[in-house]
């Protein structure tokens, strides 16, 4: 059999050792040649783990971690689903379903408080004519039962906070309700026939929490961690496996189910069946919804509801309807608190190079802060959500703290934490729309935080009065002279909150961290760093 020559030059050296002995049989040349290939293999395969590796290493370098802080309820799971919807639609409408379980727990929970607060008034209507004690009350002047918030504020406190929240106020305009017409449903009667629904809460609560209960907030919050979406559907799953004929919510209800809305996959017995309840009840709690009572208390603020439950009842025929499915004005107005740290990542493409957003969203409660100091080491940027509509409002967790206040002590914390001096800081001074609509029904700043004086109750003062406290917060903590980004923002308005993560100073920030590991990335090589 003819020989090829070597490829390699005759006049190497190298490849003169290299070179087989010219006694070299065909059986060992097979095998040279084998053991060749398998080393160039092997070569191959270093190349490419390391052109891997390389290639992961330029894509970490533009990685952006961005952190959301603030107190519980201030926006911040809202404003990363915004950043979802954007950048991730598709993983939004992956998880839609899974919402229905947590608007169907807001509604239950708000028509809950709605009839417990009914019957703290000690509501004897039995239906017939007569006028109930809670009718007599209502229409008389007492002051209602004190919300557990209102306790005399004993904390130091950044800007003059009302020593003790003022007593719930009267009717602003000073009309008194008119008086409840003869044969308008009495609210026992609702009670009744809405207890199978109001029973689910807790089933709801579990389903979420994945049976975790997590104490010292003030309400009873149910929290989540993340991933739950996922985990409620397989729970929902595994229930369909075991269950009977016979509804999950207990033997007391009657209702029917039907399958037809839903698809096999996102079928959970038991939101099934409180969607039939839903739907069969919404005639009821409509009424109990429009019920001049009920209507009469909000208006006092002696019933004093979330601030998404009027966003649900008010649309209760949509929602209640047996092929209802979460829109995704739905999704941002839909409240679960959140536990411990969920991260979030999205791509985005600037400039044709892609960074990837590492969003971190935390929970905002007292007791889940302490988990936020592990992400602070390699954050790139802040985004602080404060809640400028919650003047008037007390932290659950802690009642006597009024909540503007505790969101300037935690923003000191923040700017002056030594672990957090290169961060880029966004400031969203949120739920505007809320402030708004607090202002024009007449609820007074300067009852709730003294300092505000007498200047004029009306949105542009209030709003600059905060803003000014956070700037004056930021520019005393700001020895590396860092820029402080501000937004006035309302984060379930879809088109306001996308033009300003879409186009802002996030994208700024974005080009100048790309540009900075780019710069950082040619020093190294140039060994200069
Ligand atoms: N009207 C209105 N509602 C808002 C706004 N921002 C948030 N919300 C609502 O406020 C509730 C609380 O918002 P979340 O985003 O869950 O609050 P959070 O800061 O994540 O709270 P934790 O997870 O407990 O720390 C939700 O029902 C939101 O829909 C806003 O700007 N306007
Ligand atoms: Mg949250």
């Amino acid at each position: 059999m003819m020989r090829t020559s070597s490829i390699r030059s005759q006049d190497d050296p190298l490849s003169l050792a290299l070179r087989p002995p010219p006694t070299e049989t065909d059986s060992d040349r097979q095998q040279r040649l084998q053991h060749e290939a398998e080393a160039r293999r092997i070569s191959e395969q270093i190349d490419e783990d390391l052109r891997v590796e390389r290639e992961k290493l330029r894509k970490s370098k533009s990685d952006v971690k961005l952190l959301l802080l603030g107190q519980a309820e201030s926006g911040k799971s809202t404003l990363q689903k915004q950043f979802q919807l954007m950048y991730s639609p598709a993983s939004l409408d992956s998880e839609r379903m899974s919402w229905r379980t947590v608007v169907y727990f807001n509604v239950v929970r708000s028509i809950k408080k709605i009839l417990t607060t009914l019957e703290a008034f000690d509501d004897v209507d039995d239906g017939t004519d007569s006028q109930s004690t809670l009718e007599r009350q209502e229409y008389g002047d007492d002051i209602p039962p004190r919300a557990p918030s209102a306790q005399p504020s004993v904390h130091s406190s950044q800007i003059g906070v009302a020593l003790s929240p003022p007593s719930p106020i009267s009717p602003v305009d000073g009309t008194q309700p008119t008086s409840p017409t003869k044969g308008h449903t009495a609210i026992s009667d609702l009670r009744r026939r809405l207890l199978p629904l109001t029973n689910t809460e807790p089933q709801l609560a579990d389903r979420l929490s994945g049976g975790v209960a997590v104490s010292g907030s003030g309400k009873g919050e149910v929290y989540v961690r993340s991933g739950w979406q996922a985990r409620t559907i397989q729970k929902g799953q595994k229930m369909i496996g075991r269950r009977s004929k016979k509804s999950e919510v207990g033997p007391e209800l009657t209702f029917e189910r039907s399958n037809t809305a839903l698809s096999v996959v996102d079928a959970d017995p038991l939101v099934d069946d409180v969607a039939t309840m839903l739907d069969q009840s919404r005639d009821e709690i409509k009424t109990l919804w429009d019920h001049t009572i009920v209507k009469a208390l909000i208006k006092s603020r002696k019933l004093k509801l979330d601030e998404w439950a009027e966003f649900f009842l008010n649309d209760i025929a949509r929602i209640s309807a047996r092929n209802y499915v979460p829109s995704t004005d739905d999704i941002l107005h839909a409240r679960i608190q959140t536990m411990g740290v969920a991260e979030h990542i999205f791509d985005v493409d600037i400039h044709g190079k892609t960074v990837t957003w590492h969003l971190f969203d935390v929970g905002g409660a007292r007791g889940q802060r302490h988990s936020w100091v592990p992400y602070f080491d390699d954050a790139n940027a802040i985004i602080f959500v404060s809640p400028i509509s919650a003047f008037d409002q007390y932290l659950e967790e802690d009642p006597r703290t009024n909540r503007i206040d505790d969101s300037l002590q935690l923003f000191t914390q923040i700017c002056s934490n030594q672990l957090l001096k290169k961060v880029h800081l966004v400031l969203f001074l949120n739920k505007t729309d809320i402030l708004r609509k607090k202002l024009e029904r007449g609820l007074s700043v300067s009852k709730y935080i003294l300092s505000y004086g007498d200047r004029p109750n009306e949105y542009d003062s209030v709003v600059q009065y905060f803003r000014a406290h956070f700037l004056q917060v930021h520019r005393r903590n700001n020895e590396n002279r860092r820029v402080l980004y501000t937004h006035l923002t309302s984060v379930v308005d879809t088109k306001a909150t996308q033009s300003i993560i879409g186009n802002g100073e996030f994208f700024l920030i974005c080009v100048y961290l790309v540009r900075d590991s780019i710069f950082r990335g040619y020093l190294q090589s140039a060994a200069l760093v």
